[in-house]
C-alpha cells in the first residue's frame, strides 16, 4: 500500500464527496437488511394462521400488504442510495483517474530526449492507459466495495448472531472458502489477461507497423509472408484468450456452488434447530437464506478487491517511478527572459550518452543577432546536434554555450524554446487540418497569417489545389502531402510563429532547385534582424549566408563566408564544383 499512498493527495481533494459516498453506502445496506426481516414476518404470520393462532384472514392480508408496501419502499430507498453510491465513489475514481492521467502526461513532457530514448513508446502509453485504468479500480470499486462489505457484514452479521447465534457460525463457514477461491481465481484471470493483453499489443504494434509500411510490402510483393506472420501472431493470442476463458469460467460455477452449500446448511442445521424449539419461527430460516445470499457477493468481493489493490500496488509502483524522475533539464531562471539572438559556442563538445558517440569536438564560433550561418558537412558531421543545444534539448558538459552573452542554463527555458522556429529534417505533421499544423506554433494566428506563410514557404498553390484547401486533413503523420510539400508546410510553420531565432535543418533537401531558390529568397526577406542557422547539403542554400562553417566527424574544418571559402581547397569548394558541374 506504500505506492498507493500518492492517491492520498486526491482523496483529499474529493474528502467531500468520498465521506458522502460512504455515508449513503451505509444508509442503504441498512435500508436493505428490511427486505429479509420483512420476509420473516410474513412467513411468520402465515404460519401462526396455519397453526391456528391467528384466525382472522382479514388480519393475515392487512399484515402481508403492509409488508409488501414496505418491502418496495426499501427497495426503491435502497435503489436510489446505491444509485448516488456509485455516483459519488465512482465519479471520485474517474476524477483521480482524469488528475492522474494529467499529472502523468504533464511529467512526461518536462522529461528529455534521453528518457524518451531509454523509454519504449508503448511502455509510456501502458502508464498513462492501462496502468491509471488499474490504479483507477482501486480508487472507485475497491473502495465502494470494501465499504461495502464491512457495512454489510457488520449489520447482517449482528443482526444473524442476535436470532441465532449457532445457525449463524454454521452459515459463514463456506464464506472465507469462498473468498480464497475468489482471490487465488482472480489472481489467476489476472495473470493470463496479462499475457493476452501482450498479445493484443504486439498484434496492434504489427498491424500498425505493416499498415504504416504498405507501399514497402506492396513493393516488394511480401503481402503472404506478411499475412503469416499475422497468422502465427493471431493464432497465439487466440490461444491465450481460450486459456484466459477456461479459468473465468470457473468463476461463477464455483460461487454458485458455494452459495448451494451455504444454503443447504442453513436448511438443514436451521430446519434441524426448529424441529428442536432452538429457533422460535420458520421465517427465521427464509430470513438467513437471502442473508447467505446478500453476503456471498460481498464476501466474493473480499478476494476480488484483494487481487485490485495488488494489481493497482503494482501499477501505481511503475507511475510513480516515472513521477520522481527528475527532468534532465531545468528551468533554472524563473523570470522570463528577452532573447536577442546572439549564439556563442565556446570550445563545445557534446557526447551523446546512449551512444557514447561524440558528436562535436571543441566546436567554437559566434553568431550575433540578426546574422545567418550556414552549416555544412557530411552527413554524421554533428550538424543537427548543434540546433538540438541550441534549443537546449540536451544539456552540455563541456565548453560554453551562451545565448546573448548569458550560459544557456541560465536563460528561462520556456522564453527559450518560444523564441526558435524549429524545422527538422523529417517534417512532423499532426492529423489535422493543414491550417491547423501551420498555426501549431502560433494557435492564435489568423487564417490570412496562415495562409501568408504558405506563400512565402512557397506551399500555397498547392494548399489551394486540393480539394478543401487549407482544411485538408492529413493523414497519419501526413500522409496526403509529398515529402517536399510536408517540409514546405513544417517552414510555413516556423515563418508563422515569427520568432527571433530560426533553425533550419536541411528542410530543402526534398526540394527542387527553382522551389528551393524562392523560399530562400522569401527567407532573406523575412529573416532580417532574426538569427538563422540553415544546415544544408547544397551550396545553394548556403551561399548568401553571412557566415558558413564546415563540419567534419564533429570539428569545425573550414570557416568564412562563400566568397572566402570558394577561393581556398578543401570541402567546400569540391561540393561547390560538384553540385556546379551538376546543374550545369
Ligand atoms: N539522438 C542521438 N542519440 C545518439 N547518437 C546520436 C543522436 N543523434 C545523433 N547521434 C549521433 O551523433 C552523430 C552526429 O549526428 P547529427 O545528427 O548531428 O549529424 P548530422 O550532421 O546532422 O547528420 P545528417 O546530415 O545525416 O543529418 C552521428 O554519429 C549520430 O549517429
Amino acid at each position: 500500500m506504500k505506492e498507493l499512498q500518492h492517491l492520498n493527495k486526491y482523496f483529499l481533494k474529493y474528502k467531500f464527496s468520498l465521506i458522502f459516498g460512504i455515508l449513503i453506502t451505509i444508509a442503504s445496506k441498512i435500508f436493505l437488511l428490511y427486505t429479509p426481516r420483512l420476509i420473516r414476518k410474513s412467513i411468520n404470520v402465515v404460519d401462526e394462521y396455519r397453526k391456528g393462532s391467528i384466525t382472522d384472514i382479514q388480519l393475515v392480508k392487512a399484515e402481508l400488504l403492509e409488508n409488501i408496501l414496505y418491502i418496495i419502499g426499501a427497495a426503491l430507498i435502497t435503489g436510489i442510495l446505491t444509485f448516488f453510491m456509485r455516483q459519488t465513489i465512482i465519479n471520485v475514481s474517474r476524477y483521480v483517474e482524469y488528475d492522474l492521467k494529467n499529472e502523468v502526461y504533464q511529467q512526461y513532457q518536462k522529461l528529455s530526449l534521453n528518457f524518451y530514448k531509454k523509454n519504449r513508446t508503448g511502455d509510456l502509453m501502458n502508464r498513462i492507459s492501462e496502468d491509471v485504468t488499474k490504479v483507477r479500480m482501486y480508487a472507485g470499486p475497491a473502495i465502494m466495495y470494501s465499504i461495502n462489505t464491512i457495512t454489510l457484514f457488520i449489520i447482517v452479521i449482528s443482526s444473524m448472531y442476535s436470532q441465532a447465534p449457532k445457525l449463524t457460525l454454521y452459515t459463514l463457514i463456506p464464506l472465507p472458502i469462498l473468498s480464497i477461491i475468489v482471490f487465488n481465481v482472480s489472481k489467476e484471470i489476472h495473470k493470463r489477461s496479462t499475457i493476452v493483453q501482450q498479445y493484443l499489443s504486439k498484434l496492434s504494434t504489427f498491424t500498425q507497423e505493416s499498415f504504416s509500411g504498405i507501399s514497402i510490402i506492396k513493393a516488394y510483393g511480401m503481402e503472404p509472408q506478411t499475412f503469416n506472420n499475422f497468422d502465427v501472431l493471431s493464432t497465439e493470442s487466440k490461444e491465450k484468450q481460450l486459456h484466459l476463458v477456461k479459468v473465468q469460467a470457473l468463476f461463477f460455477p464455483t460461487m454458485i456452488l458455494l452459495i448451494g452449500i451455504s444454503n443447504l446448511i442453513v436448511i438443514y442445521i436451521g430446519g434441524q434447530q426448529y424441529i428442536n424449539g432452538e429457533i422460535k419461527s420458520l421465517g427465521t430460516i427464509a430470513e438467513f437464506i437471502i442473508y447467505v445470499n446478500m453476503l456471498t457477493w460481498p464476501v466474493a468481493t473480499v478476494g476480488w478487491v484483494t487481487s485490485i489493490i495488488q494489481q493497482a500496488e503494482a501499477s501505481q509502483k511503475r507511475i510513480n517511478h516515472f513521477l520522481t524522475i527528475e527532468p534532465e533539464i531545468q528551468n533554472k531562471a524563473s523570470e522570463p527572459s528577452k532573447i536577442q539572438g546572439n549564439i556563442t559556442f565556446k570550445n563545445v563538445s557534446f557526447t551523446y550518452d546512449d551512444t557514447n558517440i561524440e558528436a562535436l569536438k571543441d566546436v567554437s564560433f559566434t553568431l550575433n543577432s540578426g546574422e545567418t550561418l550556414a552549416i555544412i558537412g557530411k552527413t554524421g558531421s554533428g550538424k543537427s546536434t548543434i540546433l538540438d543545444l541550441i534549443g537546449r534539448l540536451y544539456d552540455i558538459k563541456s565548453g560554453e554555450l551562451l545565448i546573448d552573452n548569458t550560459p544557456i542554463d541560465q536563460v528561462n527555458l520556456n522564453s527559450l524554446r518560444e523564441s526558435i522556429g524549429y524545422v527538422p529534417q523529417e517534417a512532423f505533421l499532426f492529423s489535422d487540418s493543414i491550417n491547423n499544423n501551420i498555426k501549431f506554433g502560433k494557435e492564435d494566428a489568423t487564417d490570412e497569417e496562415a495562409i501568408q506563410a504558405a506563400k512565402y514557404a512557397q506551399v500555397h498553390k498547392n494548399i489551394i489545389g486540393f480539394t478543401k484547401g487549407y482544411e485538408t486533413v492529413l493523414g497519419e503523420r501526413g500522409i496526403t502531402l509529398s515529402g517536399g510539400q510536408k517540409q514546405r508546410v513544417s517552414i510555413a510553420r516556423a515563418i508563422l510563429k515569427d520568432p527571433q531565432i530560426l533553425l533550419f535543418d536541411d528542410c530543402l533537401s526534398a526540394v527542387d532547385t527553382e522551389t528551393e531558390e524562392k523560399i530562400l529568397k522569401s527567407l532573406n526577406k523575412l529573416s532580417k534582424g532574426k538569427t538563422t542557422i540553415i544546415v544544408s547539403h547544397r551550396i545553394s542554400s548556403a551561399k548568401n549566408a553571412d557566415k558558413i562553417i564546415v563540419l567534419d566527424d564533429g570539428k569545425i574544418v573550414q570557416e568564412g563566408t562563400h566568397d572566402s571559402l570558394t577561393a581556398q581547397e578543401g570541402y567546400y569548394k569540391s561540393l561547390y564544383l560538384k553540385q556546379l558541374s551538376k546543374n550545369t
